[in-house]
């Protein structure tokens, strides 16, 4: 007999979005009902951000040795431990899933419901045995990997982001289907490991980053022996010997390329199939559930957040749309999401940070006037003593100093960022740099180095040095 429950608030998908939004829920006294399908935590915690960023601090600290010797160090070649490794990334998924578990939910007054769930009507749904009619539902189901029309696909035994961290033996020669972020990251990571790694991207890499900013991790990839192949499309794939062979392009310009284990990392789609979305009466732009800038959905009652939506697809993001989404939905305030503030950083070594708009972005929105300064980081003392002089930071501003977008390519991107971000989102303009007082010797010195490049071209005419000669002659 299936059980029926009646509750204010209930949440699909228990990853970075829906344990957000279902924690604020129960804690502001609303009964909440969470319902997830497979593991508590969603991508972020099992297939994502935790095991990737582990397993870079792995090749991380593989990586030591090569640049240990400037600084009069050495040491014996890394010996790769690759079942250690693996160790230490489940490690970490365990040390974190505590925060996103049953159990934690549970003991902040969530029900929470494991099976898949699906729409029976506008405003409730069934999820196993039960069906759950609801005031307000938010949709955070997340995406899945993007399998593109490649022949032979199938029949190949392959993996995408879901499957590669669960690897027994290091492979011998990695193939990797698309140069975006988990591509980029988790190819440096196997090749710092020690497998040969190849890229091939369709298109070219980071296609959404800045291109100026790209080059530095371009270089960086290829130096370090990836064998990085842009504007080449894979279109077959099938076993060669204990292999596999991809087939690039098509027609008369078609190759071939061997390798021991394929990657799959060419998108991802928003996961709406079997939601019975259409029984609830909600719309979707292709897989992708619409949504407003309050994260409303085309029924009033459904709100959706994270990678569902179709927008970027990044922790943060879903973090921030179920912030918005709680406003909107439990306090009835008119919040609206603020992509403009939302940093994104690839995890590459170095990295690659972007907040705000790139400086071809702020081009077609139509910033007519636009200064553009760059400050590299082998001019930082800190980039010096470190040897990270790799890189440097772009920024985009109005000619009166108001902030458009900055991005940085080189070591502690990710960290760096954040002030242009906090910027971006009080409203502060570039003279905060300049009055800022930054410690020496550090790499947070670049902020106000570009800001302070910013003001000196201004400063530095001969109008000043006029005004400036001019006031030498009073006592
Ligand atoms: C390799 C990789 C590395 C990444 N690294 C980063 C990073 O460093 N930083 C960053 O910010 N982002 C990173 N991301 C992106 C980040 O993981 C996602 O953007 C984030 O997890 C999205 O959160 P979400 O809540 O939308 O979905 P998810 O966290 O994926 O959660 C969705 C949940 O919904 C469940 N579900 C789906 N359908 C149903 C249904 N019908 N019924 C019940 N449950 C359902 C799923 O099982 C899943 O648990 C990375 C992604 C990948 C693939
Ligand atoms: N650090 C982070 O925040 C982080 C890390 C990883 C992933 N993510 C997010 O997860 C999402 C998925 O990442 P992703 O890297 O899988 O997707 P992506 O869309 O960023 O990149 C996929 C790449 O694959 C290429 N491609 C597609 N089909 C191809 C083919 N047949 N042959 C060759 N190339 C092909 C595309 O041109 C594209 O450049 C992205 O939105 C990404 O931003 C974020």
């Amino acid at each position: 007999m299936p059980e029926r429950i009646s509750v204010d608030l209930c949440v699909v998908g228990a990853g970075s979005g829906g344990l957000t939004i279902a924690a604020a829920g129960a804690q502001l006294g609303l009964s909440t009902v969470l319902v997830e399908g497979a593991a508590m935590g969603g991508d972020c915690l099992n297939s994502g951000c935790v095991p990737s960023k582990a397993l870079i601090a792995a090749a991380r600290a593989a990586t030591q040795h090569r640049h240990s010797a400037a600084f009069g160090i050495s040491y014996d070649p890394p010996r790769i431990d690759f079942a250690r490794v693996r160790a230490h990334v489940k490690e970490a998924i365990d040390s974190i899933a505590p925060h996103d578990s049953q159990a934690r939910c549970e003991g902040l007054g969530v029900r929470v419901i494991r099976a898949m769930a699906r729409f029976t009507g506008p405003d409730r749904l069934a999820a196993g045995d039960t069906e759950i009619v609801a005031r307000r539902f938010c949709l955070a189901t997340g995406a899945h990997p993007l399998r593109p029309p490649i022949s032979g696909l199938d029949r190949v035994p392959h993996r995408t982001h879901l499957e590669i961290f669960d690897l027994a033996e290091l492979p011998s020669h990695l193939l990797v289907i698309g140069g975006g972020a988990v591509g980029c990251e988790l190819g440096q990571a196997f090749r710092r490991l020690g497998a040969a790694v190849t890229i091939l991207e369709a298109k070219r890499i980071l296609g959404d980053e800045d291109p100026e900013l790209v080059e530095v991790i371009r270089r960086r990839l290829k130096s370090e022996g990836i064998d990085l192949r842009e504007g080449v499309a894979v279109t077959g794939v099938a076993s060669a010997g204990a292999g596999l062979r991809v087939t690039l392009g098509e027609g008369a310009g078609i190759a071939t390329l061997d390798g021991s284990h394929l990657l799959l990392a060419a998108g991802r789609v928003p996961a709406s199939d079997g939601l019975g979305l259409e029984a609830a009466g909600v719309a979707c732009d292709g897989k992708a559930i619409r949504i407003d800038r309050r994260c409303r959905t085309s029924n009033r009652r459904i709100f959706a957040i994270g990678d569902v939506t179709g927008g970027p697809q990044s922790t943060h993001w879903a973090t921030h749309q179920a912030m918005v989404a709680i406003r909107s939905m439990m306090f009835r305030l008119p919040a609206r999401t603020r992509p403009v503030i939302l940093p994104r950083v690839t995890f590459t070594d170095p990295e690659l940070a972007q907040v705000g708009l790139t400086e071809a972005e702020a081009r077609s929105a139509g910033h007519a006037q636009l200064v553009v300064r760059r400050f590299p980081f082998a001019e930082l003392d800190r980039g010096e003593t470190d040897r990270n002089t790799a890189g440097f930071i772009k920024l985009v501003a109005t000619p009166q100093g108001r902030i458009i977008g900055a991005g940085i390519a080189g070591a502690s991107a990710g960290e760096l960022i954040h002030s242009w971000s906090l910027a971006l989102a009080s409203g502060l303009s570039l003279r905060a740099f300049t009055e800022m007082i930054t410690a020496y010797p550090t790499l947070s010195e670049i902020s106000k180095r570009v800001a302070g490049g910013f003001y000196a071209q201004r400063m530095l005419t001969e109008r000043t040095r006029r005004w400036v000669r001019w006031l030498a002659r009073w006592p």
